[in-house]
């Protein structure tokens, strides 16, 4: 017992690597990436924070004390305010209108993921939810810390997704990061192993999603 989040990583790290360090990640650190799968991936966010969304009101709906309460709210605000901020910023940048995101097909990889996470939540507590929503909330974050010690990331007006690794590294996520991984290591250090175990597949699952989803925006998926 006394389990933590790195014993989540430890246990999928192959997994975990092949999330944070994938091609379309690496693209983005060096500014390669094409303009058409970032533009793809984006249209699908769109529709993927939209369903975030509703994890986050999930995780109100199933809170037991106060404090859980107004995290999910403060989940909730992040994406509606701040994460699809960026994203409306970006589309339109590139001349994709918010109404022409609102009414896109959602592919596949989204679909998968959005409702993954909303099931676990739903068919579990509280914590297997914060779980299956920790690869996106601690990956992002991951990530641009990753992406700032690789030699091959570009950065300033260079690289055109300069804005993307901006908002992750910034103080803001990092420190919401900080308090959702303060709040999984309290939760962990209480499971038995068995349900630890039930976790780590969840916690798995999740991250394969995150990888199909870079993998939907290469191969501009539908
Ligand atoms: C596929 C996919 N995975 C993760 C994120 C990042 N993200 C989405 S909501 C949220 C938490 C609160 O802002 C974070 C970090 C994304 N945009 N798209």
């Amino acid at each position: 017992m006394g389990y933590r989040f790195s014993d989540l990583t430890a246990a999928c790290q192959s997994d975990w690597r092949a999330y944070l360090e994938h091609d379309f990640v690496r693209g983005l650190g060096a500014g390669t990436l094409e303009e058409g799968a970032f533009r793809h991936y984006l249209e699908q966010d769109y529709l993927f924070l939209l369903h975030f969304a509703r994890a986050y009101a999930l995780a109100a709906y199933k809170s037991r004390t106060l404090a859980d309460l107004r995290q999910a709210h403060e989940g909730l605000k992040a994406i509606l305010d701040v994460e699809l901020d960026l994203h409306v910023s970006y589309c339109r940048d590139w001349g994709i209108a918010e109404e022409q995101l609102a009414a896109l097909p959602e592919a596949r990889a989204t679909l998968a993921y959005t409702r993954y996470v909303l099931d676990a939540g739903s068919r579990g507590d509280l914590l297997d939810l914060h779980v299956a929503l920790a690869p996106c909330v601690v990956g992002y974050g991951e990530i641009a810390n990753w992406l700032n010690e690789q030699p091959s990331t570009v950065r300033g007006e260079a690289n055109p997704y300069d804005a993307w690794i901006a908002m992750y590294e910034s103080d803001e996520f990092q420190s919401a990061m900080r308090a959702e991984l303060e709040w999984l290591d309290a939760r962990l250090a209480e499971v038995s192993p068995a349900r630890f175990e039930e976790l780590c597949r969840v916690f798995r699952d999740a991250t394969r999603l995150e990888i199909d989803f870079w993998q939907m925006g290469l191969d501009r998926a539908d």
